[in-house]
């Protein structure tokens, strides 16, 4: 006998099954693990990232899990062409590629926040206005990933929180608009908490924030299920999202004590 979660998994994979989904930064992290769940749903997948290596193995994997077909694109997103990935119709845009960035204090080099931009933010504004006529003709979706560090500032993530605020100022309004324009195409914003990718550039974190960092098998699933949805936001792990989400609005010095409980101030002070 299936449980709830179980019979809404199984909603889920027949919703995908057969769907045109794009995926973007899948070559490692979150996004490789999204591939990996599409594929085991049958859907046709197109995945996106610099490292060609990396995606023909995670392109193989998919293969193998049963993707209905699977192609890549590699590339840096600073300079692709959105058309080059958009081929033969679309019902779901996975926007999940992010640049690499500091964990530390911001000291005004204002060149790595002018870089983050365009690869954070005006490459997926760039890759939306592409699909959305594809999207409207399909009534899909388009998911943007997203963090806590774009909704509740963060002392130590900058330039990095500046592009994840832009995309929530970016696809909120777009859903608006969507929506006086009557355009059935959903807009899902993923606000992540700690995620464990296992990448190096986490474990240089690892030891500043006190939290255990999600799985991302779990937290891939979450993005595709709320993007199948139609869900405006997900909240991802729920707790640790939502409840610095409650305190920002309403308790915003507990949230000030709070972030520095869960980092060790003076650790990021030597990093
Ligand atoms: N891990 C975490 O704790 C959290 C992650 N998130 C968000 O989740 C998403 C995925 O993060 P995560 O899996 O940790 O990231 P990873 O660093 O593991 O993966 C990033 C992906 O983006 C690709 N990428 C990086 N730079 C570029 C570029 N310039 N052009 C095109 N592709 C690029 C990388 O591939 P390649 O290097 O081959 O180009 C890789 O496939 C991001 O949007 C991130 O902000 C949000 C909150 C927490
Ligand atoms: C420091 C992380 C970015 C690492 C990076 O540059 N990756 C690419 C490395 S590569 O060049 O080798 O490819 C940050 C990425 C995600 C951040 C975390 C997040 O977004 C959720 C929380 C938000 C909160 O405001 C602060 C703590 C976070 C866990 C935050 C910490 C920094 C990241 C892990």
């Amino acid at each position: 006998v299936l449980s709830n979660h179980g019979k809404l998994l199984c909603v889920i994979m027949k919703m995908l099954k057969g769907k045109r989904v794009i995926v973007t930064g899948a070559s490692s992290g979150i996004g490789e693990q999204m591939a990996y769940h599409l594929a085991r749903m049958g859907s046709h997948i197109l995945i996106t990232a610099r490292t060609e290596v990396k995606l023909q193995k995670v392109s193989t994997q998919c293969r193998e899990l049963g993707a209905a077909s699977i192609h890549y694109v590699s590339g840096s997103m600073e300079n692709m062409s959105p058309q080059s990935c958009l081929l033969g119709g679309l019902d779901m845009l996975i926007l999940n590629h992010v640049g690499s960035t500091h964990f530390g204090y911001f000291k005004g080099d204002i060149e790595h926040p002018r870089k983050l931009l365009e690869i954070n933010v005006l490459s997926y504004v760039a890759m939306t206005v592409s699909a959305l006529p594809m999207l409207k003709e399909s009534r899909g979706s388009v998911v943007a990933v997203s963090s806590l560090a774009g909704k509740v500032g963060n002392p130590f993530t900058v330039p990095y929180s500046t592009t994840k605020f832009a995309l929530d100022g970016f696809f909120s309004s777009l859903r608006q608009m969507l929506i006086v324009e009557n355009a059935n195409v959903s807009i899902t914003l993923c606000v992540l908490g700690y995620i464990n990718t296992g990448k190096a550039a986490m474990k240089a974190v690892s030891h500043v924030i006190c939290n255990k960092p999600a799985p991302k098998e779990e937290c891939a699933l979450e993005i595709i299920k709320s993007g199948a949805l139609r869900q405006r936001e997900l909240h991802y792990p729920y707790i640790s999202v939502t409840i610095p989400l409650i305190l920002r609005d309403w308790v915003p010095d507990f949230l000030d004590a709070l972030t520095r409980n869960i980092m060790d101030i003076e650790k990021v002070e030597r990093t």
